[in-house]
């Protein structure tokens, strides 16, 4: 059996001013640098153990696992980054209010645009000071990989490669691996290794900054997942239980 740790960076600033966020660099919120201390407390004090980790090219991503190394004196172990583990791209939508954007555009829109598999938001154009193609963070896309706007169909695709070229195999080295990503990205790991129905997709919501361990069988088929909570494992269904208990 191999085991998988995955968490969803904590909350960003633009989280916190409930703005679409996807390819825009923001950094941690206040808070949530506590809820990356205390992910790295949990999976501490529970006795998990690294050996290798990938994180996106993201700060809010990237520091949330600096943080989780830190407080499991991990520091050491291999890191590595892609754009692939990047959060879904919501290209023009980046950087708008979503409160404001249902009132524009209507609830269902809007929920269609954040949790369906195929609807894309409005693209970003080319000219437009949001498209950073031209960062050196993405020098090694090829033409056209740079997204202008993501369903999730699309970033699952593009994140899939990594996992099946890079982090699977490590997987199957034996390696103990944490990755640290995005809610949209995780939304599509979860979907691939528990065959989540599209339906089934639009309403998983990952929380931010708690540990989701996968147990896996030898193929790297899903025996069994659950939330990591100080206490433990989080018992199935009780998350929100949980996050209203340890963060009010
Ligand atoms: O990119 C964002 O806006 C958030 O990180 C994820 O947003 P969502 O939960 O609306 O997809």
């Amino acid at each position: 059996m191999y085991t998988l740790v995955l968490i969803r960076h904590g909350k960003s600033v633009w989280n916190l001013e409930n703005k679409f966020t996807g390819w825009t660099d923001v950094d941690l919120s206040d808070s949530g640098l506590q809820e990356a201390r205390e992910a790295g407390k949990i999976l501490r004090k529970h006795g998990y153990q690294f050996n290798l980790a990938y994180t996106s090219v993201l700060k809010r991503s990237i520091r949330t696992l600096w943080i989780v190394l830190h407080e499991m004196n991990l520091e050491w172990i291999p890191v590595y980054k892609s754009w692939r583990l990047n959060e879904r791209h919501y290209g023009s939508l980046q950087g708008l209010n979503k409160e404001e954007t249902a009132k524009k555009y209507g609830e269902d829109q809007v929920h269609q645009w954040r949790r369906s598999m195929d609807v894309k938001p409005p693209p970003l154009e080319k000219s437009d000071d949001r498209y950073e193609a031209d960062d050196p963070r993405y020098a090694e896309l090829q033409d056209g990989e740079y997204p202008l706007t993501e369903n999730l169909k699309d970033t699952e695709a593009r994140m899939l490669k990594y996992w099946h070229e890079t982090i699977a195999p490590s997987i199957k080295e034996g390696k103990k691996v944490l990755i640290s990503a995005h809610g949209n990205t995780l939304r599509g790991l979860m979907q691939y290794l528990d065959h989540i129905s599209p339906d089934g997709i639009a309403n998983l919501n990952i929380p931010t900054g708690i540990p989701l361990v996968y147990e896996l069988d030898q193929d790297l088929k899903p025996i069994r997942h659950f939330y990591l909570g100080i206490e433990g494992e989080v018992p199935e269904g009780e998350i929100d239980t949980y996050i209203e208990k340890h963060r009010s």
